[in-house]
C-alpha cells in the first residue's frame, strides 16, 4: 500500500482546551488495528494485553471497530496465543464471558522481524479486517506497539513502513509505540532515533514511559501550577532538598540477563525518575499542549550540571550473581543514588537525589521536597524536624505535608503531623487506572503529552552517559548491600552531606478506611 501524508495528531485531554493540535478533523473512531510486536513475551501477556482487556471493558475499543494482532516469530495458533495470556487478563475475576470476547478479537501471525514473507502475512489479514468492517480506504488506523529487545527496533520499523503502514488521506495514521531501554548511551540512542526517524515522522513515534502513566506523575504539574500555595515557595529560597526515590523489595526475578546489560541507571533512573524529576523542577509550560509541556521539560534537562562522581553512590546486592545469566564477576549496580544539580535561578544550589534499588526492605516510589528550617524559630523546631511536602506514587497514593503544629493539650509544646490526602480514603470507589492503559488510550488519541520526546530523550541521555562509561569501564566502587536493607550505609551518608535531615521518631502511616 502507498503511504500518504500523515495526518496532525490531536486529543483533547483536559475537556476545556485541546492541548495537542489545531487539526480538528482527525476522527477518533473508525477500524482500528492494534498490533503487538513481540506477542509472546513478557511484557505482551503482563502489561499490554492486560490494558487492553481493561480498555475494552471500560469501552473504549468497540468491538465492531477494533481487531488487535500479535506477531512474533514463536510458531503459535490464535487460540494457542488467547490461551497462553488469558491468566493474566481474568485475576481470578469472574469475567468469563467479556474476556470471551475480547479474546475472539485477537489474531497472531508468525513471522521474523527482519523478513518481508511475514509483514505481507500480517498486513494482509490486517486488511481483511479493514474490509469486513467496511473501512473507507485511507481512514482505517493503526498502531503498532513493540514489545519487543530495542536491538530489533530498526528492522521492525522498516518492514512496518515498507509492508504495513495504510493509506491515511481520510484521516486514517500509522503510529509506532516503542518501549524502554531506548538505547544504552548517548549514541546508541541517537542513532536508534535517527534509524526510526527516518521512517516515522515524530507525531507517529510514540516513546513510553509507564511512570507518565501513573496517576500521581499526571498529578504533578496540576498540583504544581494549579495552586496558589506552591507557587511562591517552589524554589531555592525555600526548598533544601528535593529526594525522588524508587524501592522494590524483590531482585531482578527472572530478568537478571536484561538487567546485568543495563543496571539501575539504565533501567530505572535515566527514564522514570528523570520524567519525575523534570516535572517537579520545570518551568511553568505556556500552556498544557504536548509541544509546551515537553519544550520546557528539556529546558530543565539542559540545565542539568555535569553529575560528579562524588555525588553517586552505587550498590549490588548479594547473591545477584548467583543468578544463572548474570556472570559471576558483574559489576552492574542494582542500587545507585545519584546527585542532579540544575544550574538556573530557581534551583541553583538545592540537590535533587535520585534514588532507585533492588531487592531492598520496601516497595515504593515517592517525591520528597524538603523545606529549609524555619528562621528564628522560637518553638526550636529543627530538632523535631522540617516541613516536608511528599507525593507517595505507589503504593497507597497519597499527597501529604509534614508539618509541625501544637501537642494538643495544656501544656504549649510542638509535634510532628501531616495534612493527608490519602487517594483511597478520599476517593473511595474510583479506581485509578493502570498507567499502560492509560497510556494506550493516548496513543490511540494522538495524545503524545506523557510521551517522550526526541531531543528529550537526547538530554536525558546527556546527563547519564559520561557517569555510565565511567561504570561500564569498572571505573566506580559498587558496595554490596544485603538483600532486605536500606541499600548501601554510604547512600545516606551522601543524604547527610546533601542537607537532608530525616524526622526522628515519626512515621506517616498511610490511613486505613
Ligand atoms: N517485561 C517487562 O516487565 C518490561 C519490559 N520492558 C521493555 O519491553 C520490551 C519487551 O520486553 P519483554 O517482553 O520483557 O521482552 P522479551 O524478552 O519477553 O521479548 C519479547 C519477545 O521478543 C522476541 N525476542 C526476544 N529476544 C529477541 C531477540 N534477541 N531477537 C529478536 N526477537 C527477540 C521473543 O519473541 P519471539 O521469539 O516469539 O519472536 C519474545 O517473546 C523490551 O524493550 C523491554 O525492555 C519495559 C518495561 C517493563
Ligand atoms: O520499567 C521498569 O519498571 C519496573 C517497575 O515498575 P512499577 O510500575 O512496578 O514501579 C521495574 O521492576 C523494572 O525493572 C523496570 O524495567
Amino acid at each position: 500500500m502507498a503511504s500518504a501524508a500523515w495526518s496532525i495528531e490531536k486529543r483533547a485531554s483536559f475537556k476545556t482546551e485541546s492541548p495537542v493540535g489545531d487539526d480538528d478533523n482527525v476522527p477518533d473512531t473508525g477500524c482500528l488495528s492494534i498490533i503487538v510486536l513481540g506477542a509472546s513475551g513478557d511484557l505482551a501477556k503482563k502489561k499490554t494485553f492486560p490494558a487492553l482487556f481493561n480498555l475494552y471493558r471500560q469501552g473504549f475499543l468497540p468491538p465492531d471497530e477494533v481487531h488487535i494482532f500479535g506477531y512474533a516469530r514463536t510458531k503459535l495458533s490464535d487460540d494457542d496465543l488467547r490461551d497462553r495470556i488469558r491468566g493474566y487478563l481474568s485475576h481470578g475475576k469472574d469475567n468469563g464471558e467479556e474476556l470471551s470476547k475480547f479474546l475472539q478479537l485477537i489474531k497472531y501471525v508468525s513471522g521474523a522481524y527482519d523478513a518481508e514473507e511475514g509483514f505481507r502475512a500480517l498486513d494482509k489479514t490486517i486488511f481483511e479486517h479493514e474490509v469486513s468492517t467496511k473501512s473507507t480506504e485511507g481512514s482505517a488506523r493503526r498502531l503498532f506497539y513493540l514489545a519487543l529487545p530495542p536491538s530489533v527496533y530498526p528492522p521492525v520499523c522498516k518492514m512496518i513502513k515498507l509492508y504495513c503502514t495504510n493509506k491515511s488521506d481520510l484521516g486514517g495514521w500509522t503510529r509506532i509505540v516503542v518501549e524502554k531501554p531506548f538505547g544504552k548511551d548517548l549514541a546508541s540512542a541517537e542513532q536508534l532515533s535517527s534509524q526510526i526517524g527516518e521512517l516515522f515522522d515524530e507525531p507517529q513515534i510514540y516513546r513510553i514511559d509507564h511512570y507518565l502513566g501513573k496517576e500521581l506523575v499526571q498529578n504533578l504539574l496540576v498540583l504544581r501550577f494549579a495552586n496558589r500555595f506552591f507557587l511562591p515557595l517552589w524554589n531555592r529560597d525555600n526548598i533544601d532538598n528535593v529526594q525522588i526515590v524508587f524501592r522494590e523489595d524483590f531482585g531482578t526475578e527472572g530478568r537478571g540477563g536484561y538487567f546485568d546489560e543495563y543496571g539501575i541507571i539504565r533501567d530505572i533512573i535515566q527514564n522514570h525518575l528523570l520524567q519525575v524529576f523534570c516535572l517537579i523542577a520545570m518551568e511553568k509550560p505556556i500552556s498544557i499542549r504536548p509541544e509546551h509541556i515537553r519544550d520546557e521539560k528539556v529546558k530543565v534537562l539542559q540545565s542539568v550540571q555535569p553529575i560528579k562522581e562524588e555525588e553517586v553512590v552505587l550498590g549490588q546486592y548479594e547473591g545477584y550473581t548467583a543468578d544463572p545469566t548474570v556472570p559471576d564477576n558483574s559489576n552492574t549496580p542494582t542500587f545507585a543514588t545519584v546527585i542532579l544539580r540544575i544550574h538556573n535561578e530557581r534551583w541553583e544550589g538545592v540537590p535533587f537525589i535520585l534514588k532507585a534499588g533492588k531487592a531492598l526492605n520496601s516497595r515504593k516510589a515517592e517525591v520528597r521536597v524538603q523545606f529549609k528550617d524555619v528562621p528564628g524559630d522560637i518553638f526550636r523546631c529543627q530538632k523535631q524536624g522540617r516541613n516536608e511536602f511528599v507525593i507517595r506514587l505507589q503504593p497507597s497514593e497519597a499527597i501529604y505535608m509534614k508539618l509541625t503544629v501544637k501537642q494538643p493539650g495544656l501544656e504549649m509544646s510542638t509535634v510532628q503531623s501531616e495534612l493527608d490526602l490519602s487517594y483511597r480514603q478520599r476517593y473511595s470507589g474510583v479506581t485509578i487506572p493502570e498507567a499502560y492503559e492509560r497510556l494506550i488510550l493516548d496513543t490511540i488519541r494522538g495524545d503524545q503529552q506523557h510521551f517522550v520526546r526526541r531531543d528529550e530523550l537526547k538530554e536525558a541521555w546527556e546527563i547519564f552517559t559520561p557517569l555510565l562509561h565511567r561504570i561500564d569501564r569498572g571505573e566506580m566502587k559498587t558496595a554490596l548491600y544485603k538483600p532486605g536493607s536500606r541499600g548501601p550505609t554510604e547512600a545516606d551518608e551522601l543524604l547527610q552531606r546533601a542537607g537532608y535531615v530525616q524526622t526522628h521518631g515519626y512515621i506517616w502511616i498511610p490511613p486505613t478506611l
